[in-house]
């Protein structure tokens, strides 16, 4: 199965997911010039009757997943044309002093990065049937840098350990990530992919440009989470858990205000 080391990683994930060598895959790097279009609106994240339902280790990230059977939250503006679903988010970070951010901007990576993924469910009937076509998915992306602690982290960080095994999952209601915004939504956009199997050609990238900051206590608690289930032997503390930037292959990034 796919994940991160050696013999089951990003490089060798084009073996079994041959999309992974496709023209439109990521993540990538930012570069410092990008065109600015007038054209692109405002994002707007309406997630004040979001629902969330769990947290969940799939073995390859923490998830905390939403109820995703109505528009209670959605995304809509900048480069969407219809209004996307929150589905779930999920973070990738580094190992310890090494950052771990999928995107890097003119070659700078951050500490961690924090993806909210999103689904046309005004074309689509599901998350799957949408997770396979080219306007499917809005994946908004956020940088986490080092710092001071986060005010509102501690309520995923604490229930890490409670679904520090592979294939773990507790109850995680009433948690709105609008308290995991940044002060501004200012973004860079671009159509890329899923960053992990199966790397579907599917995402239209919201990345925003201001990181929120983080302690280094509070990441250090994302690497108590293990890659590994309870009944396995060994034990992979989950890290490193990014991929790295893919060719741009001639696409567009283009920047909000
Ligand atoms: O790292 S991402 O590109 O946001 C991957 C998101 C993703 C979300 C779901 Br839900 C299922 C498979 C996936 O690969
Ligand atoms: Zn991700």
């Amino acid at each position: 199965h796919w994940g991160y080391s050696k013999e089951n990683g990003p490089d060798v994930w084009h073996k079994n997911y041959p999309v992974a060598l496709g023209s439109r895959q990521s993540p990538i790097d930012i570069p410092r010039q990008v065109s600015h279009d007038p054209s692109l609106g405002p994002i707007v994240l309406d997630y004040d009757h979001c629902t969330s339902i769990n947290i969940s280790n799939n073995g390859h990230s923490v998830v905390v997943n939403f109820d995703d059977t109505d528009d209670r939250s959605v995304i809509h503006g900048g480069p969407l044309e219809n209004p996307y679903r929150l589905k779930q988010f999920h973070f990738h970070w580094g190992g310890k002093g090494c950052d771990g951010s999928e995107h890097t901007v003119a070659g700078n990576s951050y500490a961690s990065e924090l993806h909210l993924v999103h689904w046309n469910a005004v074309k689509y009937q599901s998350f799957d049937q949408a997770a396979t076509a080219p306007d499917g998915l809005a994946v908004v992306g956020i940088f986490l840098e080092t710092g001071d602690d986060h005010r509102w982290l501690h309520t995923i960080t604490d229930a890490m350990y409670m679904v520090k095994y592979k294939g773990s999952v507790t109850d995680f209601k009433g948690f709105n990530p609008k308290c995991l915004l940044p002060s501004n939504l200012h973004f860079w956009t671009y159509l890329g992919s899923l960053t992990t199997p199966p790397l579907h050609e599917s995402v239209t990238w919201i990345l925003l440009k201001e990181p929120i900051v983080v302690s280094e206590k509070q990441l250090g608690k994302f690497r108590l989470v293990l890659f590994t289930g309870e009944e396995e032997d060994q034990r992979l503390r989950m890290e490193n858990n990014f991929r790295t930037p893919q060719p741009l292959k001639g696409r567009r990034i283009r920047s909000s205000n």
